[in-house]
């Protein structure tokens, strides 16, 4: 009943309603009605626009250097599916993943059982690895599109009831899925991480990871275990990755991070004392960690983000990209160093 009202209330664009709410205050309104309500969700779904991907892999189309995620309308999207004589009914597998300001619903479909090549050559475009992508995304897409593949990850894995082994059926914006059988709801899971950068008042300290691109060194993260605070998981990750005790930490921000499934990505800086600075490099997590000068990240910044190789055949420094939430914490810390007197 309520969403009944809701949705007439919302078609009235004059109303009250809309004069009396915020442009992010109807969204929100808007969404949580997709997310409760299956048949106003199911008409949003005719009217809305589709991020396409291809087992996991985001549609997209190259310009210059840059990658740009096409939004399909509806009408694009039954006479693709025509072409493949499937069901309209598939639009329905589509999870949603947000509205534009005047509550255009956002929807995510994977199309994977379908022809690659053939949706390639008709809507003009490539299905291109997240991975491969993410850093030339436009500034919207990327988050966007790291939302909408953890989603539609998180329901393919999740198609079965682990306490009946029944099937599970996804409601219609793909915000949960309920077991057939005995009504459990399961609700898409994120894994929370600490992000920390680790200062001594005049260095930072960055690691790498065997499987990072060359030169490339990050902050310390690792996931939060069950149980423990952010705070406690802090000083266990630092005190596990580079044998550190850590004195003191703030927050910073989050992000959401879409490898290598969905986590929620908690930044924080954290000190440790001047004295008390020698690493021990745990060998079985990291391949390399050091203290950086705010000269040397700075000369990182400047340089092209690409690893560069040196005449002794090691890499410089190559710091994360700019999506990277680790990128914005070395980027606070060289305002910090700026406004700490020496
Ligand atoms: N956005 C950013 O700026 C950055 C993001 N990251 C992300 O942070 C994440 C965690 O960093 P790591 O150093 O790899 O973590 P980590 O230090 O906790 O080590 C990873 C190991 O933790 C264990 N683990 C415990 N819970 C897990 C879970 N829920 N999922 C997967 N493995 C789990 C596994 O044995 C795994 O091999 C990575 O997925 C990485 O992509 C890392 C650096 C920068
Ligand atoms: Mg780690």
């Amino acid at each position: 009943m309520r969403a009944m009202i809701y949705q007439g209330v919302y078609r009235r664009t004059s109303s009250l309603w809309c004069r009396l709410h915020s442009t992010y205050v109807r969204k929100m309104r808007y969404l949580f009605e997709l997310k409760e309500d299956d048949g106003i969700c199911r008409k949003a779904q005719n009217s809305g626009t589709f991020y396409l991907f291809h087992n996991l892999s985001p549609f997209l189309k190259k310009v210059g250097s840059k990658y740009l995620a096409p939004q399909i309308s509806v009408a694009e999207m039954k006479s693709m599916l025509g072409k493949f004589k499937q069901n309209e009914q598939m639009i329905e597998d589509s999870v949603l993943i947000g509205c534009s300001d005047e509550c255009m619903a956002y929807f995510a479909l994977d199309l994977g059982s379908l022809e690659k090549s053939v949706i390639e050559s008709e809507l003009k475009g490539s299905f291109t690895e997240l991975r491969k992508a993410f850093f030339q995304l436009d500034g919207k897409d990327a988050p966007l599109l790291s939302s909408a593949q953890a989603l539609l990850r998180w329901h393919d894995t999740h198609q079965y009831c682990s306490k009946t082994g029944q099937p599970t059926q996804k409601n219609l914006a793909g915000s949960k899925r309920v077991c057939r059988t005995n009504g459990i709801i399961y609700y898409p899971q994120m894994s929370p991480v600490v992000i920390t950068l680790v200062s001594d008042g005049s260095r930072c300290l960055l690691a790498r990871q065997a499987s990072f691109p060359k030169g490339m060194y990050s902050a310390l993260a690792g996931f939060c275990d069950v149980g423990e605070t952010l705070e406690e998981t802090v000083r266990r990750e630092v005190a596990e990755e580079v044998g550190l005790e850590v004195e003191s930490l703030w927050y910073s921000a989050s992000q959401h991070w879409p490898f290598p499934n969905s986590s929620l990505m908690i930044a924080c800086h954290a000190m440790v004392q001047p004295q008390q600075t020698k690493i021990s490099v745990n060998k079985l997590e990291l391949e390399a960690a050091g203290w950086f000068s705010l000269e040397e990240i700075m000369e990182a910044f400047g340089r092209e983000p690409k690893p560069l190789k040196q005449e002794d055949g090691s890499f410089s420094l190559c710091l994360p990209p700019k999506w990277a939430i680790a990128h914005q914490l070395i980027q606070e810390w060289i305002k910090l160093q700026a406004s700490t007197p020496a």
